[in-house]
């Protein structure tokens, strides 16, 4: 007889938690006898009653054994309790490697309020996942249940604004060996953002990233962002307004890019229609969505003395957000990507060979603002002469070229022709890794402090409704046929039927979606 598929999912979402299924079977089956089968009560809130119920037992055979009493040998009483170290991160802004050390652990650690860094080592004879046999652990802290159980709510994101259904989840069950660590940082912003984003390695031993957590752009020298309330016409703003522009009877004077309507609905989320057309021109580009400078500054910046001919830049569909001269309030629904991160995120390490990756804890509808594409702003030059200069080692984020009205301008100075780059000073979205074509993210421009078009934002929207634990990514527009390209392309394991990755194409039958 085929498994109940519902069993099925149950072990699978308790085995990515670490829990082994000879140590559910019993609790299972007691939850099931005692709601009459009711399948539904055990899966609601991802599973919170078999989760209380398997902490329960852990409490309950701690207590026994506090009281000295023999425990109980059934395998319901029997658990496997991860050792855990520490790990202290004093500066978690700057995450480097010889910040790691491990300590041990002091019973009045509170684990899921600091900003640490822990390490969590499974103890030797403990096995996660489906490979595991059932055992006992050395370690019968309840503390340490307590941490167990902290790592198991934020893998289960327990709020009522999330449903996220666990039997979704697609990364492999947690494995370990004695060796074996799995690295939690609690918050990589270190308190910079609204909301905390932890990160987390259930792969073997990955380095911590390096790199300088920052929430918003930063200039890296010579760029020239022009920043002055004097450069915004009244006429570009909606200084008369009062509290909450989308509320107007007739769209204020900041709707005026977006063609006199407003790029969000009342919920924060872009409108359909909008994001159908962003998403159109992004992968469909007619000839007549490209503008060419008459003297490119990406081309002069490769090749100062002979620069070749400008290969064309895509003209973008803006959104133009309220800014400091308008009389709206900051929680005015234009003013979406300047309020920051408010989605659960998580940065962790694939297991596809893509390095660090993002993921979202929760389901997002489709059209919402996960987050800004933050980096320094460099001009091209710099950008140019820091690529020659680095080395091969580091895994680079790829710099995004801010070059949406370039083609409009006779001469853009050098100073002017901007890009972003977070490899070393950046926020959430330089982890997130690149999809050919069919990414569930689309970047799109946002003016926010300027009108001009040499420096703006760069915010990263869903295209479609994303579940939780789904890896974000986003099309970094990449041709990997072009071998002239200051920064080599690497080889791309994206798994999109669609990837554009030559080397990858071989025998899948598929062409790639070019998008030129
Ligand atoms: C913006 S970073 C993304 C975060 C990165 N994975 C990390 O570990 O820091 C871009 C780099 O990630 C890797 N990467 C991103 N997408 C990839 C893909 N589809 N296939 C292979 N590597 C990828 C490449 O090394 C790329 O240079």
């Amino acid at each position: 007889m085929a498994p109940n598929p519902r069993v099925t999912n149950a072990y699978n979402a308790m085995r990515t938690l670490g829990i082994s299924d000879d140590e559910l079977r019993p609790i299972l089956k007691r939850l099931l006898k005692e709601y009459g089968n009711n399948w539904d009560i055990i899966e609601e809130d991802n599973y919170e009653i078999l989760l209380d119920a398997y902490f329960q037992s852990l409490e309950h055979k701690q207590e026994e054994e506090d009281k000295g009493k023999a425990p109980i040998s059934n395998h319901e009483e029997e658990r496997v309790i991860p050792k855990l170290n520490s790990v202290n991160g004093d500066d978690m802004v700057s995450l480097t490697d010889n910040q790691v050390q491990v300590l041990s652990i002091q019973d009045n650690e509170i684990f899921p309020n600091t900003s640490e860094m822990k390490m969590i080592k499974p103890s030797p004879s403990l096995h996660l996942g489906p490979v595991s046999s059932h055992l006992k652990g050395p370690c019968h802290d309840l503390n340490v249940n307590r941490r167990f159980k902290s790592i198991s709510a934020l893998y289960q994101n327990k709020t009522s604004s999330n449903r996220a259904n666990l039997s979704n989840m697609t990364q492999p069950a947690i494995c370990h060996d004695e060796n074996n660590y799995v690295q939690f940082l609690n918050d990589i912003t270190k308190g910079s953002e609204k909301v905390e984003i932890s990160l987390i390695d259930e792969t073997r031993s990955e380095k911590l990233p390096k790199f300088n957590y920052i929430p918003n752009n930063i200039i890296y020298q010579n760029a020239n962002v022009n920043i002055s309330l004097a450069r915004i016409a009244e006429e570009d703003c909606c200084w008369d307004c009062s509290g909450n522009c989308l509320s107007l009877e007739f769209p204020c004077a900041c709707a005026k890019e977006t063609g006199g309507e407003f790029a969000y609905t009342p919920q924060g989320l872009l409108k359909k229609e909008f994001l159908r057309l962003c998403m159109f021109m992004a992968t469909k580009p007619q000839e007549n969505h490209f503008v060419y400078c008459q003297e490119c500054p990406l081309e002069r910046s490769r090749n100062e003395y002979m620069a070749e001919e400008c290969k064309g830049h895509l003209v973008r569909k803006f959104i133009k957000e309220c800014w400091r001269k308008c009389g709206c309030d900051m929680q005015c629904g234009n003013r979406v990507v300047q309020r920051g991160i408010s989605c659960k995120l998580q940065v962790f390490f694939t297991w596809e060979g893509k390095g660090w990756g993002v993921r979202t804890l929760e389901d997002l509808p489709k059209g919402c603002f996960v987050c800004e594409y933050v980096g320094e702003i460099l001009t091209n030059t710099e950008l140019y002469e820091r690529v020659l200069q680095s080395s091969n080692k580091d895994r680079h984020t790829y710099p995004v070229t801010l070059d949406a009205d370039w083609g409009s301008e006779k001469v853009l100075n050098d100073e002017e022709a901007l890009c972003l780059d977070a490899t070393y000073n950046g926020n959430i979205a330089r982890f997130i890794n690149h999809r050919c074509s069919d990414a569930n993210l689309i970047d799109i421009p946002v003016e926010v402090e300027v009108p001009d078009r040499h420096y703006y934002h760069i915010a990263l929207f869903t295209n479609r409704k994303v579940k939780a634990y789904e890896e974000l990514t986003w099309d970094y527009g990449i041709d990997f046929d072009d071998h002239e390209h200051p920064i080599k392309a690497f080889q791309c394991c994206c798994g999109s039927n669609l990837c554009r990755d030559k080397k990858n194409r071989s025998g899948t039958g598929l062409k790639a979606n070019d998008k030129s």
